[in-house]
């Protein structure tokens, strides 16, 4: 059958504030790849994260080149992924799982919605959320007393909220117990997990017994000797496919977090709009009765081809500045 690739490297402006880890992030770059095969077609987002991705965008890229090719001569379809980049193996996989129809086109759209610290923005947004009231916030950027004492009034206020918190391993066990102690002990099943409280596992593991606070794995997730095993008070797995790697893989972690009893939560490596879009239609797939984290796009100043429903902005189309196609040989376009 008639194969043809296209590669596209898109540059999105982002919000002023975003911060990952040590730097100031001013723009969003990734890959989009489309794969036809005969009349059909799959497309997939690779977009290593800076600062949490062990490959740059340009190790992605040649990388993903070297693959088309081969996958452009290739008879028998089966070629591996195995050995790439995570964000290359989540990209090229999901553009085989549409070319196959084996990604469904529903999507769960329901976000939860994600606060970086000032509460008062909450309000509104959960007050229009339909079904279950479930909100992230950030903590582990100020002070832990602080952190504790928004999280219990958010919990006070509102008596059918439950809180997913991430401290992304920021806190010393001190200053987890400090967290803990603003916290009423009636506030506290409400919290659905903290992901990575303390700069250990093994310190979480303390805060969580010690507190009766659930947790959940999100950078251990990430580690080459990670397996997804039921431990007391360890609620959920966060599974960031970009920086896991093939859908495949992903839906194993899943799969085994559910034989045991815990949550799978897809969530964002903040993609653009196609991969958020491509992430919710996983979740509605794999993990449909969890609420993903993926409440991210409004960090971007842009949506990429496919839209995000209900979002307000503006759509950049294949003809767009910030977007550009990369040649590959003649013989993979034709
Ligand atoms: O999980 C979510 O709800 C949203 C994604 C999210 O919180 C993150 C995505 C990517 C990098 C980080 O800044 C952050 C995280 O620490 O989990
Ligand atoms: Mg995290």
């Amino acid at each position: 059958m008639t194969k043809q690739i296209n590669l596209y490297q898109y540059s999105i402006p982002v919000d002023a504030q975003l911060v990952l880890r040590q730097r100031f992030l001013k723009k969003r770059e990734g890959l989009l790849v489309r794969l036809c095969c005969g009349d059909n077609e799959g497309w997939g987002e690779i977009a290593p994260l800076p600062e949490f991705s062990q490959e740059s965008l340009e190790q992605a890229k040649q990388q993903t080149i070297a693959w088309l090719t081969q996958w452009h001569q290739d008879c028998e379809d089966k070629l591996a992924l195995t050995g790439l980049y995570p964000s290359v193996q989540f990209g090229l996989s999901c553009a085989l799982a549409e070319l196959t129809q084996q990604l469904g086109k529903e999507g769960y759209y329901q976000t939860v919605p994600l606060c970086y610290g000032d509460p008062d923005e909450l309000y509104e947004q959960l007050d229009q959320m339909p079904g279950e009231k479930i909100a992230k916030v950030k903590v582990g950027m100020y002070e832990a007393n602080r952190d504790g004492l928004i999280a219990d009034m958010l919990l006070e206020a509102i008596p059918d909220l439950k809180l997913r918190l991430d401290a992304n391993r920021q806190w010393t066990m001190a200053k987890a117990e400090m967290f803990a102690k603003y916290v009423k002990p009636e506030h506290r099943q409400r919290i659905q997990f903290i992901e990575e409280p303390c700069k250990t596992p093994e310190l979480s593991r303390q805060f969580a017994q010690q507190t009766g606070i659930a947790i959940a794995w999100d950078e251990s997730v990430r580690e080459s000797d990670f397996l997804v095993k039921k431990e007391p008070h360890l609620a959920a797995i966060i599974i960031k496919p970009t920086l896991v790697g093939s859908l495949q893989k992903c839906v194993e972690l899943i799969q085994q977090a559910h034989h045991q009893g815990m949550q799978a939560v897809i969530s964002s490596s903040i993609e653009s709009s196609f991969g958020l879009t491509q992430l919710a239609r996983i979740a509605q797939q794999y993990t449909p009765n969890t609420m993903p984290g993926l409440d991210t796009l409004d960090l971007m100043d842009y949506q990429l081809i496919r839209c995000w429903p209900d979002s307000p902005l503006p759509v950049l189309g294949l003809d767009s500045d910030f977007i550009q196609e990369i040649p590959l040989t003649d013989e993979t376009n034709r």
